[in-house]
């Protein structure tokens, strides 16, 4: 299906309704409306400059939208006052494109920082945590080292077990396999669909890795740069096979006839 729709139904986690984005003057996207279902993977698609990151942006408190809403369990997100925004943020895990570690700090004192900043915690029992998120990711060896000890895949585990430090049950991933070889960008995926599975998580990801949408997300957004609208909803894989737009089925099939998404400028 990919006419834009939103009916909330009991699974709704996320419910995003007409909501706009803009900086100053600047419309990036309009009447954005979708549900994330709990337990699900959920792509944002789109050509560079479309707006894939600023939405996300919104959705993690980040920007606050032109207008719109982006309901949480319910919960008019933006409505509330910045303490209860930052309560429901500790329900989010973040994973941005670059790992995002602090490198003056070893892998273990990264993914403890959450916990030391958010927590009353004791030390002994942020260690044991620590291993027990490192070890989620396989990365359990690496404590003490450095980030720059460490390969970019491996920062982007950390980068996870960090992400994961406060048990969030929704995570944002923005290009979480950028930079990576397609072995370990797989590796990645098969990680997501652990958390997706394993602990239930919800997951929102932001990703050019077509491959790999198909192989992980259910659900999906399509946004246009052009009419700063989403023109598509649906999983990925049916975008690609079945979508009725020509340019989204170009798109996720990367026809070379399409023209080359461009940046908006400004
Ligand atoms: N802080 C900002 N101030 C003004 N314009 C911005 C700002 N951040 C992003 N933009 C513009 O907003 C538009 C959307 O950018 P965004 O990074 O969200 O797109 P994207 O779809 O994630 O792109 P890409 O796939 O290339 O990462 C672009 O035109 C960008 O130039």
């Amino acid at each position: 299906m990919t006419e834009p729709t939103a009916q909330s139904t009991d699974d709704t986690l996320i419910a995003v309704r007409d909501l706009t984005l803009s900086f100053g003057p600047k419309i990036i996207q309009q009447n954005v409306s979708f549900d994330v279902r709990r337990g699900s993977i959920f792509a944002v698609m789109g050509g560079s400059g479309c707006g894939k990151s600023t939405l996300l942006k919104s959705m993690i408190g980040l920007l606050r939208p032109a207008t719109g809403q982006i309901l949480v369990s319910g919960e008019d997100y933006w409505a509330q006052s910045e303490r209860r925004r930052t309560d429901i943020n500790h329900r989010f895990g973040v994973l941005f494109q670059s790992g995002a570690l602090w490198s003056s700090m070893t892998v273990g004192e990264n993914v403890a920082l959450p916990m030391e900043m958010f927590t009353d915690l004791k030390p002994p029992v942020v260690r044991r945590l620590v291993e027990l998120k490192l070890g989620l990711v396989g990365m359990e060896h690496a404590i003490d080292l450095f980030p720059s000890e460490i390969s970019g895949g491996m920062r982007k585990r950390a980068g996870l077990a960090r992400a994961m430090a406060l048990d969030p049950d929704i995570l944002f991933f923005d290009e979480p396999s950028a930079g990576l070889d397609p072995i370990t960008s797989a590796r990645l995926d098969d990680l997501i669909l652990t958390l997706r599975d394993g602990l239930g998580a919800t997951i929102v990801i932001v990703s050019h890795e077509l491959q790999s949408l198909f192989t992980i997300a259910d659900d999906g957004i399509f946004l246009d740069a052009t009419t700063h609208t989403a023109i598509a909803h649906g999983a990925p894989r049916t975008l690609r096979d079945s979508s009725d737009i020509p340019d989204v089925r170009a798109f996720m099939n990367r026809v070379s006839s399409l023209s080359p998404p461009a940046k908006t400028k400004g």
